[in-house]
């Protein structure tokens, strides 16, 4: 075996404290954490990470997850950037910020009382108080977690109870899930970091490690352990149901029996709006790029001030079908500002609008024949209207004017003249960066108009719906009649539409349906569908919730090395709403970036209604809007009442109109004068009925309480789609 130096194992330290995230040097049980593990650690331990963070859960969570949770695909065999421990310190007593073992709690997923037991006992010896610690501790994929308590002298002492084992504990953790190819690495450190023979028999399989670089054969007989999990060559094994419900195992791990699987989530509850922050955090800012014009912009948002390339009009033109005369120009005359110009003059030219040719210069005396939108003769200034002519005499064949007579009085210089860039001048601002390019053609026409034709617009994202569930048939190619527990894909169709109606999506693709069973088609179809198609944003419906079929969060959690952001969002419909990042290596640069998953709930209105409440702002910041908040929020009445629930923000379907309130005892008041907008629910509201959403423009956002919204009471609305007429 080589002889490269000890590595040494890595402890990281979390300060969980409101004054030390305040101050951080206020913080005095690191640095006697990180002298314990130094003096007392038997020269095991590199020096610890450390990171400081408030009596917060989900921030405790962030931090720990960043150093335990391992890569899908770790690149090398050693697997660098290991954290065998993390310590936390603080946050594990009764006062009511103390949350620091319900954020731990959630994330281990085999728990480890001994050494809470062992931490309470030693000191306890101390001081009875040691008992106002609420310590838990276990492993997460790879790493053991200890939480200490805060004060820097009982954290020290709840260490030394257990510094002498961790070393063990912890190459047993990193073994326990390495595959042929860590296997080495793992016999390297165990080996190096000097755990004795018999020690490490029990900690790895007798065919991973029994013997090591130097040939030493490890007696492995006289040692016990009660590790469920001790055979490592079979990987990933289901660990035998414990048997009394105190010490069951609170886990989502979907390997575990439903006896032994977690029976409430332990995912935090979000409100909506922190939700939305969540996702605005982990969605990735715009990517400008240039995109030819055309009319398949709509929904792009420029990413520069675009500026006019050609002057509109480009010469003088007319603005109606006439005759370009030469007007007196009254300023070298009398006071008048318009000229007289009555009496018959010969028709010199035509000027059609036509591309070819400019007509010739017209001579005082003589008038020219002109379209809309021709150009004028040099020297004319004005052009007379048709219809304020007459003809005078024809050409000798008859076909054409010879002279027309002028019949209008009065003529301003530059009447019915467009000037050159009197539409739209060279260099005019005619976009800014932000803007939108709408449906409506506007700007489609003002891009065109100006001669801009390579536009600076945002990427859009590229994004894939999937639906996941055993019982999910597709239409398409299952078109006869359902039987047993069969159902009709209606979440993948929906969201398609709803997607490519947004416009915001440079491709949207539908990945089809993903089996429950087998239970990796999830994660290879996940994992191929970002890959592949190369998607910014993934949708799933179903398998977020509580089943024991609900594989969503598992399957980026373990399968995919991702982490789920939130599980949980205070709303109705939606509350099992999933947001994940999935890390990603990009095939050609190397580089690793993040893919974002939404595990929508499987209820078909409930998917609906969480796309439009979180999917949305995502896909306005990746597609450069300003201000990605989602649906537009007005105030609505209500034309009846509607219930309220009593736990949760609910989002009752509408359709949304302009009542125009004519006020029929005098119907010559001005009817808009008294316009609201009326909401009209769309009837029940079961998250299972995907048809409270069909005819919806709206959602009313109805605030969480016990009792109803009455009729003509005023409430938020958020639009959907477009106002509808009464
Ligand atoms: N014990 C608990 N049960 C449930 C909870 C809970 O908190 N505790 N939450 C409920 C809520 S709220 C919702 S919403 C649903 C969410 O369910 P899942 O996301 O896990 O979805 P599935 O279990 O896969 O399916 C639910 C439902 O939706 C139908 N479905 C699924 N996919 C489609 C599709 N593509 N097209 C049409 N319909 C679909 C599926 O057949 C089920 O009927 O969980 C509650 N349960
Ligand atoms: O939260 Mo669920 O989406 O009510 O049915
Ligand atoms: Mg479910």
């Amino acid at each position: 075996m080589s002889s490269s130096p000890l590595p040494l194992l890595r402890p990281a330290v979390l300060v969980v404290s409101d004054t030390a995230a305040a101050g951080p040097s206020t913080d005095k049980a690191f640095p006697i954490l990180k002298e314990t593990f130094a003096q007392e650690g038997g020269g095991k331990w590199a020096d610890p990470v450390v990171e400081i963070v408030r009596d917060d859960v989900l921030e405790i969570q962030r931090v720990v997850r960043s150093w335990t949770d391992y890569e899908p695909e770790p690149s090398t065999e050693s697997a660098p950037g290991l954290i065998n421990l993390v310590v936390t310190t603080g946050g594990t007593g009764f006062a009511r910020r103390d949350c620091t073992p319900e954020a731990i709690t959630p994330l281990i997923q085999r728990h480890a009382p001994g050494i809470v037991h062992g931490m309470l006992a030693t000191s306890f010896q101390v001081t009875p108080f040691a008992l106002m610690s609420r310590p838990v501790a276990g492993v997460r994929n790879r790493s053991v977690i200890i939480t200490l308590p805060g004060s820097p002298k009982g954290a020290k002492e709840n260490l030394q109870a257990v510094l002498k084992l961790l070393p063990h504990a912890c190459l047993q953790a990193a073994g326990e899930d390495s595959r042929a190819a860590h296997a080495g690495g793992v016999k390297k450190l165990e080996k190096d970091a000097g755990v004795s023979a018999s020690a490490s028999a029990g900690a790895t399989s007798a065919t991973a490690i029994s013997t090591t670089g130097d040939g030493h054969r490890h007696d492995h007989s006289h040692h016990h352990h009660h590790d469920h999990e001790h055979d490592h060559s079979h990987g990933h094994k289901i660990p035998k149901a414990h048997t009394t419900p105190s010490d069951r195992p609170q886990s989502n791990d979907p390997r575990l029996g439903a006896t032994a699987r977690a029976r409430s989530s332990p995912y935090p509850m979000l409100t909506v709006s922190e939700a939305v922050t969540k996702i605005l955090e982990q969605t990735p800012a715009p990517t400008p790029e240039l995109r030819d014009l055309s009319p398949d912009l709509t929904g792009y948002v420029i990413s520069e001030d675009i500026r006019a390339v050609e002057a509109v009009p480009a010469y003088r033109a007319s603005i109606v079908d006439g005759y370009a005369v030469i007007v007196p120009d009254p300023t070298k005359g009398p006071t008048s500002p318009t000229a007289s110009i009555k009496g018959i003059f010969p028709v010199a030219s035509v000027s059609h609008a036509q591309a070819a040719s400019l007509p010739p210069p017209l001579q005082p005396g003589e008038i020219a024949r002109i379209t809309t939108g021709a150009p004028l003769p040099d020297n004319a200034n004005a052009v007379v209207m048709v219809e304020d002519t007459a003809i005078a005499s024809v050409t000798a064949d008859g076909t054409e004017e010879a002279s027309v007579e002028i019949l209008t009085d009065q003529l301003a210089v530059g009447e019915n003249v467009r000037e050159p860039g009197s539409d739209i001048a060279l260099g005019e601002l005619i976009l800014r960066r932000g803007t939108q390019i709408s449906p409506l053609g506007g700007e489609i026409g003002v891009l065109a108009a100006a001669g801009v034709r390579r536009v600076p617009v945002y990427r859009k994202p590229r994004v894939g719906v999937m639906s996941t569930g055993d019982e999910v048939t597709d239409t398409t190619t299952h078109p006869g009649p359902l039987s047993g527990g069969m159902i009709r894909d209606s979440n993948r169709p929906a969201l398609l539409a709803l997607l490519r109606g947004w416009r915001l999506c440079d491709e949207v693709v539908d990945l089809g349906v993903a089996r429950d069973t087998p239970a990796t088609e999830l994660e290879e179809k996940l994992r191929a569908g970002v890959r592949e198609a190369e998607l910014d944003v993934v949708l799933t419906t179903g398998g977020v919730s509580m089943g024991e079929l609900d594989l969503l969060k598992p399957t980026v959690e373990r399968g995919l090395g991702g982490q789920v952001h939130f599980g949980r969002v205070s709303m109705k419909p939606g509350k099992p709403t999933t947001f994940a990042s999935l890390p990603v290596k990009d095939s050609r640069s190397g580089r690793r970036h993040q893919k974002l998953l939404f595990g929508l709930p499987g209820n078909p209105a409930s998917a609906l209604v969480t796309a439009n409440l979180f999917v949305l702002p995502c896909l306005q910041k990746m597609a450069g809007y300003p201000d990605p908040s989602g649906l537009q929020r007005v105030k609505v009445r209500l034309r009846a009442r509607v219930r309220c629930d009593k736990a949760r923000v609910e989002y009752h379907r509408v359709v949304v109109g302009v009542d125009v309130g004519l006020d029929p005892a005098n119907a010559n008041a001005h009817a808009n004068a008294n316009a609201t907008l009326v909401a009209t629910s769309t009837g029940f509201q079961r998250s299972s009925r995907v048809g409270s959403l069909a005819t919806a423009n709206a959602l009313l956002e109805l605030p969480q309480r016990d009792g109803w919204l009455e009729a003509g009471a005023e409430c938020d609305a958020l639009m959907m789609g477009m106002l509808l007429g009464y």
